[in-house]
């Protein structure tokens, strides 16, 4: 699997930005044998599993230019690295509690040349900036996500959608978002391949959390 795979799915991209996806596979491997941030399987399905999977979020929301996007437990930087390519016009702050992965998401970036990424070594909790939307994937069950994120939403909307919440999930959310206005988006209606056929992304506008 490569880069044509992401090309089936976003045919405008810039030779820029098709050369910066297709620099991922090598980046990631060199990194990962010397700091481990994704695992042996999952690197051999890099394009689909991380790459395409962060990019589900495009599929439901196009950043508009100078929108502020923070990615909260980045890890090796998903999904804040692909948007960031896919935006180069968009800010993102990629945070992440564990120092070593920080350290491989601000190696990655530079050696991408990607001018709109900030990564931090910082909790959630500790972040004082404000954003127009955090995006995460596979971080801590929303309850306690949205606990995080008071005080953290720019009041003004320049986007199509509120200003908000869009979290990649798989499985089951019944449980997670009962008592909360959630828009679930099928990541299966966008892409083909089966790994997406239980993935979603679920959007919370921020009034709906009280933030
Ligand atoms: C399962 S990993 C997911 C990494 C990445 N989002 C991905 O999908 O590949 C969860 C990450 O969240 C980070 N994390 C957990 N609690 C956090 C917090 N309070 N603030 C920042 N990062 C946190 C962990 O260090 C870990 O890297």
């Amino acid at each position: 699997m490569s880069v044509d795979l992401i090309l089936k799915y976003f045919p405008d991209l810039s030779e820029k930005q098709i050369q910066q996806f297709t620099l991922l596979e090598d980046l990631y491997k060199d990194w990962n044998e010397k700091i481990n941030v994704i695992s042996r399987k999952d690197l051999d399905s890099l394009y689909e599993k991380h790459v395409l999977h962060s990019l589900g979020i495009a599929k439901v929301m196009a950043f508009s230019p100078n929108t502020k996007i923070l990615d909260i437990g980045t890890g090796g930087g998903f999904p804040g690295i692909p948007l960031a390519i896919l935006f180069p016009e968009s800010s993102f702050t990629l945070v992440d509690s564990i120092g070593k992965k920080i350290t491989v998401v601000k190696e990655v970036a530079e050696s991408l040349g990607l001018e709109n990424v900030v990564a931090k070594h910082e909790r959630a909790e500790n972040i004082k900036e404000k954003f127009h939307f955090v995006v995460s994937r596979a971080v801590t069950q929303m309850p306690v996500f949205l606990r995080w994120l008071k005080g953290k939403f720019e009041k003004e909307q320049i986007n199509t959608k509120h200003n908000g919440v869009l979290y990649l999930k798989g499985g089951d959310l019944g449980e997670e978002l009962q008592g909360l206005k959630a828009e679930i988006f099928q990541l299966k209606n966008y892409f083909d391949e089966e790994f997406f056929e239980t993935k979603k992304v679920v959007y919370l506008s921020k009034g709906h959390f009280n933030s």
